[in-house]
């Protein structure tokens, strides 16, 4: 029995929604069972996380720890890695997989996302947001938006994109024909990379391209491996077959190497820093002629990401940018790629902006994820705090920069940093230009009338183009410094912090250095998972088919001068439908018309005399039409080499003194010209055999000629 659904309707997919987020208060029933999810993953202890291929959990032995960075003595989970012997097996698995997983009915590939969505929401929701907070530091909203909403609203509007995909159809068919073009998975696998900092892009990048029919080894981030782990047991249970994703946890260089390596690299589907994509590319770039297919490279990457305030804003309009750049800079402690971690205020406005931003600062408390109070959290290792300590003694040093909140850090339990808010007197200071990942925002004033400039040196200062927020006041001034920033990010937001974009509401990505802008959460994104095939298929029956290959534009004037010399044909014959510069062509392929008239056979041709022929035919056979006195064909553009137009030539009939044959080698150019067409119509036909039709001079010729008829 088969094992996929027959096509007996067309399915409509439920309605999608953006998945509704839970409040978390003090008492609610949500609360409750995340805290139970937390202690419970406490109480285990640390979890062993296999490399999964074929569906077999192999523990291979070689492990490394993840770390919970409220407390790195604390380890999340021990991950078993894979090498290049295994990322060698997961390939060859993953591309044996593919045929069946892509020929599966889209209603039963879209199921299977639905499905975990539905999973994710109700059964596993707080088991996956617990592991997301202990293995990755985020607070309960945080977790909540991202492990939980935003994973959601991946697998459910992803199917909804890729069904839209495939309803685009071609509009027109020509009568008798149906045109369609089918969405085709890439010929290969996708690598598939994904980064510490959101539960969902993990699920995202191996998931989007396996929805489009596609089979992907996924490399999780070291520092998030046990919720995606997680993340991918509900792909499983959710019916996911074995081998459509290898989920290859290990040593980044080893398994990615190994994999754009490989013939069948298809694509990459990475989001992470934008060094490492930029190297993978580079590496792709250099193994060109390894592959089979072009490879599609979509990658997401690295942000610095701006606010700026227009002077026309009044005191209301600074405070909410001062509480939006909270917000921005310090959620999950600057670590979205999305984060803002610089901002532009005029002179007039920074003592009150400054005012705003101190005094909420003053709020924010740090600590433990667990404890459920907490604004901010830990960054997600030493590696990362090290990193952010040094930007932020830089500032310490340096006599442009002044710290007018925070700036003390602690690794002696979790890797801790305070939120920092930097002022510096320097705008194109390191700490306004690099990558920070962390919660560190530096704030430069702008001379009022200086907005324009302002916005231009947004541009230019940094390589990246992600994120962006104007707050203004005025249309006008709305609509100027958009017009001015439009480069600068793939996200704009106007009176809105320049983070927390929502699937199916804001398409993700940036720009420049910040990525290829193939928008997560977005049609555009599945698009590059396809490789599209047009199909073209012809209802007509073959016989008849066969015949009509000429324009009907000339099928009038070649039924009149082919009955003119007494070549008759019905209307079903080719000659009706030929066309007067493929007379002779028409004449080759149905030899037997010709032949009823007892004049021509394949080699000789009698009785025909230059003297019976109409001005309509011989201008037929010379391949022009037969009406009108001026005309423009393309391949007579295309003169033959003289070699083969030479008297000499070889195409003798046997009946040189008939005037007929006189006619032919008037015309003898215009059939060689012809011949090429000819050819491609009826490439049966004996005459081709012919010696000079595979002489370098001819085959030379009919290249340039195809090109002209092309
Ligand atoms: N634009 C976006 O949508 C977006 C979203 C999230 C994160 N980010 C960016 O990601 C970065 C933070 O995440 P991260 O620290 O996990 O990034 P990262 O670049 O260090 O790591 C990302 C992934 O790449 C892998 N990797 C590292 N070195 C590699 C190599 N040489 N070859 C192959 N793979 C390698 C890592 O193991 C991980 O799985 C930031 O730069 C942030 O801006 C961007
Ligand atoms: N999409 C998220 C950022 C994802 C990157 O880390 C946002 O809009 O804040």
């Amino acid at each position: 029995m088969s094992s996929a659904t027959p096509s007996l309707a067309h399915f409509k997919l439920p309605v999608i929604e953006n998945e509704p987020m839970m409040a978390y208060a003090k008492g609610s029933a949500e609360r409750a069972k995340l805290k139970q999810a937390l202690d419970d993953m406490i109480a285990q202890g640390t979890q062993e996380v296999p490399v999964v291929i074929n569906g077999e959990k192999i523990y291979s032995g070689k492990t490394e720890k993840q770390f919970n960075p409220s407390n790195h003595k604390s380890v999340v989970c021990n991950y078993h890695q894979a090498d290049a012997a295994l990322t060698e097996k997961a390939i060859q698995g993953a591309v044996a997989a593919q045929a069946q997983w892509e020929a599966l009915p889209f209603n039963d590939r879209i199921a299977v996302f639905l499905k975990a969505a539905d999973l994710l929401s109700q059964k596993y929701r707080y088991k996956v947001m617990a592991a997301t907070m202990l293995g990755q530091g985020k607070n309960i909203w945080q977790a909540e938006i991202d492990a939980a909403a935003e994973l959601c609203d991946f697998w459910r509007f992803n199917c909804k994109y890729a069904e839209e995909i495939y309803h685009q159809q071609p509009p027109k068919n020509a009568p008798g024909n149906w045109n369609r073009v089918e969405y085709r998975a890439l010929e290969g696998f996708v690598l598939g990379i994904s980064p510490f900092n959101f539960t969902a892009i993990g699920g995202n990048i191996p998931s989007a391209p396996a929805l489009m029919g596609n089979v992907v080894l996924w490399k999780p981030s070291p520092s998030a491996v046990y919720s995606n782990y997680l993340v991918y047991e509900i792909l499983v249970e959710a019916g996911l077959p074995a081998g459509v994703i290898q989920f290859v946890p290990g040593p980044a260089e080893e398994i990615c190497s190994t994999a754009i390596n490989h013939p069948k690299f298809a694509s990459l589907h990475f989001t992470g820093s934008t060094k490492v994509f930029k190297k993978l590319w580079t590496d792709i770039g250099q193994n060109m002629d390894k592959y089979v297919t072009y490879p599609r490279l979509v990658g997401e990457t690295g942000g610095k990401n701006y606010h700026i305030l227009h002077p026309d804003l009044d005191k209301a309009g600074v405070h909410h940018a001062a509480l939006q750049t909270i917000r921005a800079a310090f959620e999950y402690q600057g670590q979205k790629c999305s984060a803002c971690s610089r901002c532009y205020v005029p002179k007039s406005l920074y003592e009150d902006f400054k005012a705003s931003i101190t005094k909420e600062h003053a709020k924010i408390s740090q600590g433990a994820v667990q404890e459920f109070q907490h604004f901010s959290g830990p960054v997600i290792n030493k590696f990362a705090f090290d990193k952010i300590k040094s930007y932020i003694d830089h500032a310490h040093s340096n006599a442009d920069c002044e710290i007018i909140a925070g700036g003390k850090y602690d690794d002696s339990v979790g890797y801790f940093i305070q939120p920092t808010v930097i002022y510096s007197k320097d705008n194109m200071t390191k700490t306004m230009v690099e990558e920070i990942f962390g919660p560190v925002v530096t704030i430069v004033v702008y001379d009022d009338d200086k907005f324009d400039e302002t916005c231009k040196l947004i541009g230019d200062s940094t390589e990246y183009a992600l994120t962006g927020a104007l707050f203004a006041r005025s249309r006008e001034s709305i609509v100027h410094g958009s017009n001015l920033l439009r480069q600068t990010s793939g996200n704009f937001y106007i009176n809105d912090k320049c983070t927390g974009a929502v699937v199916g509401q804001q398409p993700f990505g940036g720009a420049r250095g910040s990525g290829t802008n193939d928008k997560a959460g977005s049609w555009t994104l599945l698009v590059r998972f396809v490789s599209m095939r047009t199909i073209k298929e012809n209802f007509i029956k073959p016989p008849r088919q066969a015949q009509e290959w000429s324009y009907s534009s000339h099928r009038e004037s070649i039924g009149k001068t082919l009955s003119s010399p007494g070549i008759r044909s019905n209307k079903n014959t080719h000659i009706n439908y030929g066309s007067s510069a493929r007379m002779a062509g028409n004449v080759c392929a149905n030899v037997d018309q010709i032949r009823r008239q007892g004049r021509w056979n394949n080699t000789a041709i009698n009785g025909a005399y230059l003297t019976n022929l109409p001005r309509e035919l011989v201008r037929s056979m010379a391949g022009f039409p037969t009406y009108g006195r001026f005309f423009y064909i393309a391949r007579a553009a295309l003169n033959p080499p003289t070699s083969l137009c030479t008297p000499d030539d070889p195409i003798q009939p046997n009946v040189t003194e008939n005037a007929f044959v006189q006619v032919i080698m008037m015309f003898r150019e215009t059939f060689i010209q012809d011949s090429v067409l000819m050819m491609e119509l009826h490439p049966c036909y004996p005459i081709w055999q012919h010696s000079i039709f595979s002489d370098p001079a001819y085959l030379s010729f009919k290249r340039d000629m195809l090109q002209i008829e092309a």
